[in-house]
């Protein structure tokens, strides 16, 4: 009928509704308004403008996603449209040009390198078979603070902890310890943070039309990214040479960059058409960031949220002492029995997220959420941080009570959108498994071994729990903490 009479219809207007927003200022859009931790601030700014907001980081339009129900949705029902992640100069730089895993934009390279990882590198079975790696470290770590305790000298954990978890990683992946490379402990420390400031910091030429390239001058973002880059190269160049080497001594174990190389040689298993040495070098860079900061940050909260809290830490050694009797130490295997530790790390991943806007993804098509149109080429950030302590999912959510995990309900594998320290879906961290066994097996040991107490004449309330500044992606304890050991074993 319409067709015959050539009626024309009104065509209805496409108007685009876009997420609240707070008031921007000319060129800087919202960053003023980020403050000096951001998912605190954001946390804030989503209480007044809702739990899907959009702010302008100088020029780049970001979604900020607050709520159970907006993270499941662009984590499960939209993961698709925004499973890509934004391009900076940092990152591009590191990356070799978003050759690894974690920054490679959304396809079919991503595909190749993501199964990579999975099923070669950070498998249960591969993880599994570095047991022995775990052990030793752990073990060297707990013979150091024994001999801190006959003398009752506070032990720098963050320092000690940092050390434990690079030199797991450090003989994971490149097959020795960092202590036998160009890095000593203090530099390394130095370079994993400067590497992690560069990937979390944009350049201001980037996001500030017209003058952020002035800023960049001026605050020498340039060259502090060209010097970290060189030092990375160098020595992961260094380390795959050494693999190499005909006069290398054959190992009983493959390390990462073995796995690698073999893929390359024999070209067959997963990415073997796509991996070159280059690849090599932005895989380790993801292995070496993602790796090491982020298992110290869970187990320096830990031991911190613990001390202040004598009860809980008395249940959980006394956890760990029953299950594992006068053996004199934990071993791999025993973490499995240890259903109170784990429901410690599930509460201090909940408490303080080390990645607590996850690894920022950009869209990559048009979606709706609560009915305000989300448009391709949009920054998301999920504030887990935010969600993990919202008190509509959460009671007493400032509160460290493990036993709110009891009943096994919620789990931090990316279906429990309260809980998502890993992120979830396609983009999800692939090193959860890795990560929970060296972080178990940590604390298991120290919480078995030795009481803990506080250096003369500090308090519980004295110990500091603020976190650290600035635009790093993973955000640690400012402070060190420092404890006294107490030999049992
Ligand atoms: C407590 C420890 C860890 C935490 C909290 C953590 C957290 C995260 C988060 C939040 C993401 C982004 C997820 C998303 O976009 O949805 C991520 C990605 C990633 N993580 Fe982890 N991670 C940890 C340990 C590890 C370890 C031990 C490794 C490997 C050695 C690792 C390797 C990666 C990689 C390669 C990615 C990028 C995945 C992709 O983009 O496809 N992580 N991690």
């Amino acid at each position: 009928f319409l067709m015959k009479k050539k009626i024309k219809l009104p065509q209805r207007k496409n108007t685009t509704i876009l997420p609240p927003s707070p008031p921007k200022l000319p060129i800087i859009g919202n960053l003023h308004q980020l403050g000096e931790v951001s998912h605190q601030s954001l946390s804030k700014l989503s209480k007044k403008y809702g739990p899907v907001m959009l702010l302008h980081l100088g020029g780049i339009p970001t979604v900020i996603i607050s709520s159970v129900e907006a993270a499941k949705m662009v984590l499960k029902v939209h993961d698709l449209n925004c499973c890509s992640r934004p391009s900076p100069a940092g990152p591009r730089r590191l990356t070799y040009n978003f050759q690894d895993v974690a920054f490679a934009p959304y396809g079919e390279y991503w595909r190749q390198m993501r199964k990579v990882c999975v099923l070669e590198l950070f498998s249960v079975r591969r993880v599994q078979s570095y047991r022995f790696i775990r052990e030793e470290e752990v073990e060297s770590l707990m013979n150091f603070i024994s001999k801190s305790s006959t003398s009752s000298t506070p032990v720098n954990l963050t320092e000690k902890l940092f050390a434990l978890t690079a030199s797991v990683i450090f003989k994971i992946a490149f097959g020795k310890t960092f202590q036998g490379s160009d890095f000593d402990n203090h530099r390394f420390h130095e370079v994993v943070t400067e590497t992690e400031a560069m990937m979390g910091s944009c350049l201001a030429s980037e996001c500030i039309p017209y003058v952020g390239w002035i800023i960049d001058r001026l605050t020498g973002l340039h060259q502090r990214l060209e010097r970290v880059f060189k030092e990375l190269d160098h020595f992961f160049q260094q380390v795959i040479d050494d693999h190499k080497s005909s006069e290398r001594k054959k190992q009983d174990h493959d390390d990462f960059i073995d796995v690698l190389l073999k893929i390359i040689k024999e070209q067959s298993g997963f990415g073997a058409a796509m991996l070159s040495e280059v690849n090599i070098k932005a895989v380790l860079l993801n292995v070496f960031l993602g790796g090491v900061d982020t298992g110290v940050i869970t187990m320096i909260w830990a031991m911190a949220e613990l001390v202040k809290k004598p009860k809980v830490m008395k249940k959980a050694q006394d956890e760990v002492r029953s299950v594992i009797g006068d053996k004199g130490k934990v071993s791999d295997g025993d973490t499995d029995q240890l259903q109170y530790l784990k429901m410690i790390i599930k509460e201090i991943l909940r408490l303080h997220p080390p990645a607590p806007l996850l690894v920022p993804r950009e869209t990559m098509s048009h979606f709706k959420i609560n009915g305000y149109d989300i448009l391709p080429k949009m920054l998301v950030q999920v504030n887990v941080w935010g969600i993990g302590r919202d008190p509509e999912y959460w009671e007493n959510p400032e509160e460290f009570i493990p036993e709110r995990f009891a009943d096994g309900s919620i789990d931090f594998k990316g279906q429990d959108f309260e809980l998502l320290p890993f992120g979830s879906g396609r983009r999800i961290c692939p090193g959860i498994y890795m990560a929970t066994t060296l972080v178990e097996l940590g604390l298991a040991n120290l919480l078995y071994r030795f009481d803990w107490k506080l250096p003369d004449g500090m308090k519980e309330e004295d110990i500091n729990m603020e976190e650290q500044t600035g635009l790093s992606i993973t955000i640690s304890k400012k402070t060190d903490l420092q404890l006294v050991p107490v030999k049992l074993y």
